[in-house]
């Protein structure tokens, strides 16, 4: 009986125009987690008034709270709920919604969709690329099933689902100066490789249930207020806060190391914007996004334009120098610009004057100035 309303005809699929048998999610458990042959699987439409209702897990790394700040002032405050499995600081406590959620944790996580009624979903809980390669394990765990459980929630609750990809889902043998969205991707990090299979399953649920996935493969990113969780790029984050601090740096990559990167600002632009895109405007699913691309080197030297004694030394890593040389040096970003018109405001000089500004306001780069 089940599984004859499991194979009942609910719809055409949005990838070939024909009927086709939708099959519920979980098919093996005999848990609800199946496809509700009623409904909508397109964009939920929302008036100027009638705002979306969001939920963000993985919020209090590198980019949550400021992705919560940006969607509160668009969507109001009671409207964004804040997730993680970490206590939050009394200032983003105070701020708004906030809620634990382990992502691991399906029946958690569902039930946080209905008590809150969320229509958004914006999942940024994950291991990054260095700590992920220091703990395999975990990194399977959060980053695959964890995406799992998130897939499966957003197809049952009918949510427009945004993931962020990275950089780090192309590897050695992928085109690097430029990447283009679409090329090899073979990473040989477990980071790399939990990404490329949440791009694909995002897109195989997009169009075998009809699923508002949306997914940008964000560079490396640059934030003043908050700190980055493990990757290969912090030292960008880095270098601001020993610069204005210390007047020093020792970076764990090479001078000549070429990475793109993007300030936080651009970057939640950027996820918005994706967001409220048209689904017609969107040929693809998975879109490269790009601001700038420059090596330790050059930063350095814009750096020193700044903080006139600033030394930069190296110190390398052998685990993050072997993901960086096989991370793309540029991106490829036209399809993004074209299809939703992204444009990036930040390029390095900006990023290094706004970064050493807020840093800097009582120390060495003040007194430079
Ligand atoms: N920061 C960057 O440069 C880039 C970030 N991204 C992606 O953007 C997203 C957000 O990145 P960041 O904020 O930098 O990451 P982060 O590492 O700073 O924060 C990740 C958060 O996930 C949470 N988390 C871990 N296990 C969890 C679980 N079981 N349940 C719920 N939450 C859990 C952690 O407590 C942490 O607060 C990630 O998916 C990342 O892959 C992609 C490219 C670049
Ligand atoms: C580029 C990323 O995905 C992240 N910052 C990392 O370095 O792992």
């Amino acid at each position: 009986m089940l599984f004859v309303r499991m194979l009942r005809r609910v719809g055409q699929s949005p990838a070939c125009g024909c009927w086709t048998p939708v099959l519920p999610v979980r098919f093996l458990g005999v848990s609800p987690r199946q496809i509700p042959a009623d409904a909508n699987f397109h964009s939920a439409f929302f008036s100027g008034t009638d705002h979306p209702r969001v939920l963000i897990t993985g919020g209090l790394g590198q980019l949550g709270v400021g992705l919560a700040n940006l969607l509160r002032k668009r969507f109001g405050k009671d409207n964004v709920v804040l997730s993680d499995i970490r206590k939050p600081p009394d200032h983003v406590f105070h701020s708004g919604p906030f809620i634990y959620s382990d992502i691991l944790d399906y029946k958690n996580l569902r039930e946080i969709v209905v008590n809150n009624r969320i229509t958004w979903l914006f999942h940024y809980s994950a291991l990054l690329s260095a700590i992920g390669e220091a703990n395999v394990s975990l990194a399977r765990a959060v980053n695959i099933t964890g995406l799992h459980n998130i897939l499966d929630v957003a197809a049952e609750h009918n949510l427009r689902l945004f993931v962020p990809s990275t950089i780090g889902a192309f590897g050695p043998t992928s085109p690097r100066n430029p990447t283009p969205d679409l090329c090899i991707q073979r990473p040989r990090t477990i980071y790399g490789v939990s990404k490329v299979h949440a791009e694909l399953m995002g897109e195989y649920y997009h169009y075998r249930y009809g699923l508002d996935f949306r997914c940008l493969r964000y560079p490396g990113i640059i934030s003043a207020d908050s700190q980055p969780g493990g990757g290969t790029t912090d030292y960008a984050v880095q270098i601001f806060h020993d610069a204005a601090k210390h007047g020093k740096f020792e970076c764990n990559l090479e001078a000549r190391t070429r990475l793109p990167m993007m300030y936080i600002d651009d970057c939640l632009r950027a996820t918005l914007e994706v967001m409220e895109a048209p689904a017609e405007s969107l040929s693809m699913r998975t879109y490269n996004v790009s601001a700038m691309s420059f090596t330790p080197e050059e930063l350095a030297q814009e750096v020193l334009k700044h903080v006139p004694e600033f030394q930069i030394t190296y110190n390398v890593d052998a685990v993050r120098q072997a993901i960086a040389d096989s991370w793309p040096m540029k991106f490829d970003d036209s399809n993004a610009r074209k299809d939703w018109g992204w444009k990036h405001n930040f390029d390095l000089p900006e990023l290094v004057t706004t970064m050493l500004n807020f840093h800097g306001s009582e120390t060495r780069v003040a007194q430079a100035n």
